[in-house]
């Protein structure tokens, strides 16, 4: 039995044994009568001999795949891909693409599969860059988008449309769509873009226009719940090997030496774990979850004496967003935030530098021989290596197919390995972040062997909120990162 209640926020399905359906909205649910085409993909020599090509209409993507017998089947989401049937015919179609937020490896790739996915797989011809973000819907002249301009684009990293932050206008960019005749949008940003493109959606449905909006996710720091992974975020874990690398060279090579290495991740220490994780050569890491403390026992000073004496050399990686508060205190710092209404952080990275340089220099008289290196802006300004290319085209490829079969106001994303069409504010409500009772921190401190910087009443309280162990596997809102 199913039954369904929904409104623009959420349009929930319920089947049986606890099965849920978050779906995303449709052109039908605010249009009505709208005429509906076979998809030229069938046509298409490429794609003929593909065997069962289309995605059954019912098809969904089960959120939680570590079941028990009697467990309800739970929270699911519509699986992406090409329908039967679409909403737009070729010459119909009038799409744009806008990027948003910070840079991203990955973000020409996604431009350019969007155009030539909508070009070769359904013979869209008009296609608009907005220039410079969401304020670029407005304020500035658009760029025509064909295979041909985009052609190498994925080479190169940064996107050719331009980005910004701030600058979101509801109704002026809904007029400018309006006025362009556009009736496809393809936003591309991480959490506040997303958000952005929630309310246009919002918008263009108030009022009643057919025009498909469809998200694809970006952030470096992979702060987007729900999906597998952000696109970009294995270049950026490779690239930051580079730097690790340099810093372990540079302190093995001198007495005492001490190599501290910052990392992006304002709120979220996936790039930092994974980089660590990755390379064995961290003898400690630290992140935005996981507060830790400079003085006294089980602080950082001391692992950092012991570390020396036994190995007489060090590297540290430090997430950008790490023990923010204690850097602002220390440094008496305003509460500055981006266009955007992000808090603009404190470099942590000199802060701790200088901090283990004073302790040394004050209190052991010991010579330390410490290089800060700082590559954030270099791993996220670089193209995507090979899978991210791959599955920057599977993005642009199933944000392409809902939009084509009216599907709008989601965004696109792999749960559990399958390409799914989630809901925006699910995608916004709360961000995804490494979870410090969870095994992949555990295999981390393990790796490390560095201090957890947790009392025990801490370890209580973290395994508290998270709830018990299984409960993890078993969150609707969680992510599975134990593996
Ligand atoms: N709540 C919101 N409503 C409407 N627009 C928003 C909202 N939050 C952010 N935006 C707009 O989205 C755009 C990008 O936001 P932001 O600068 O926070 O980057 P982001 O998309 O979160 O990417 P990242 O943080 O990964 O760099 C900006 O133009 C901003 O004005
Ligand atoms: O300096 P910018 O470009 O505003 O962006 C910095 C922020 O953007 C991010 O890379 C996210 O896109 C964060 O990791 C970082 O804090
Ligand atoms: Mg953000």
């Amino acid at each position: 039995m199913m039954g369904s209640s929904g409104n623009t926020e959420s349009k929930v399905v319920k089947g049986d044994a606890g099965y849920v359906l978050e779906d995303v909205p449709h052109l039908t649910d605010y249009i009505a009568d709208l005429q509906t085409y076979p998809n030229p993909l069938q046509m298409n020599p490429a794609y003929l001999v593909v065997k069962q090509y289309f995605v059954n209409e019912d098809d969904t993507v089960a959120q939680k795949i570590v079941v028990h017998k009697n467990g309800p089947r739970g929270t699911h989401f519509r699986r992406a891909g090409p329908r039967q049937k679409v909403y737009f015919e070729s010459d119909e179609v009038h799409a744009c693409i806008v990027t948003c937020g910070g840079l991203c490896p990955g973000l020409n790739t996604v431009i350019r599969e969007i155009v030539c996915g909508l070009y070769h797989m359904y013979g869209v011809n008009k296609i608009l860059g907005i220039d410079g973000g969401y304020r670029g819907f407005y304020s500035k002249n658009t760029v025509t988008l064909t295979p041909k301009v985009v052609y190498d684009i994925h080479k190169r990293g940064g996107t050719i449309l331009g980005t910004s932050r701030g600058g979101h206008d509801t109704s002026k960019i809904v007029d400018s769509i309006q006025d362009h005749g556009i009736s496809q949008v393809y936003v591309i940003g991480g959490d506040g873009t997303q958000k952005g493109a929630a309310v246009i959606y919002e918008e263009l449905r108030r009022r009643g226009l057919k025009v498909a909006v469809a998200g694809i996710p970006k952030t470096i720091d992979n702060d987007i719940p729900v999906i597998d992974k952000s696109f970009g975020f294995d270049t950026a874990v490779e690239e930051a090997q580079r730097a690790i690398n340099a810093a372990h060279v540079e302190a093995e090579s001198s007495e005492n030496g001490i190599g501290v290495v910052k990392l992006m991740g304002r709120y979220s220490g996936f790039i930092a774990m994974y980089a660590t994780l990755a390379s064995r050569d961290v003898d400690c890491c630290l992140i935005p979850e996981s507060p830790f403390y400079l003085e006294g026992k089980g602080g950082l000073l001391k692992f950092i004496e012991k570390r020396l004496k036994e190995n007489g050399h060090m590297v540290i990686v430090v997430a950008e967003g790490a023990g923010q508060d204690r850097v602002s205190e220390s440094l008496q710092s305003m509460d500055d935030q981006d266009a955007s209404g992000n808090k603009l952080l404190q470099d942590v990275g000199l802060w701790i530098s200088h901090k283990i340089k004073d302790h040394f220099a004050k209190h052991q008289k010991t010579v330390i021989n410490l290089k800060y290196i700082d590559p954030t802006y270099m791993i996220r300004a670089i193209p995507s290596n090979a899978s991210d290319n791959v599955y920057c085209t599977l993005l642009a490829h199933s944000a392409i197919h809902g939009a084509m079969a009216g599907y709008t106001g989601f965004t696109v994303g792999p749960v559990n390995g399958r390409h799914a069409y989630i809901p925006f504010h699910r995608i916004t409500e709360t961000p995804n972040k490494v979870v410090i009772s969870d095994r992949m921190w555990a295999r981390l401190l393990s790796s490390t062997n560095q201090p957890s910087f947790l009392s025990s009443k801490d370890i209580y309280e973290a395994k508290d909120e998270e709830g018990p162990p299984t409960q993890l596997l078993d969150g609707e809102y969680c992510k599975d990162t134990s593996q």
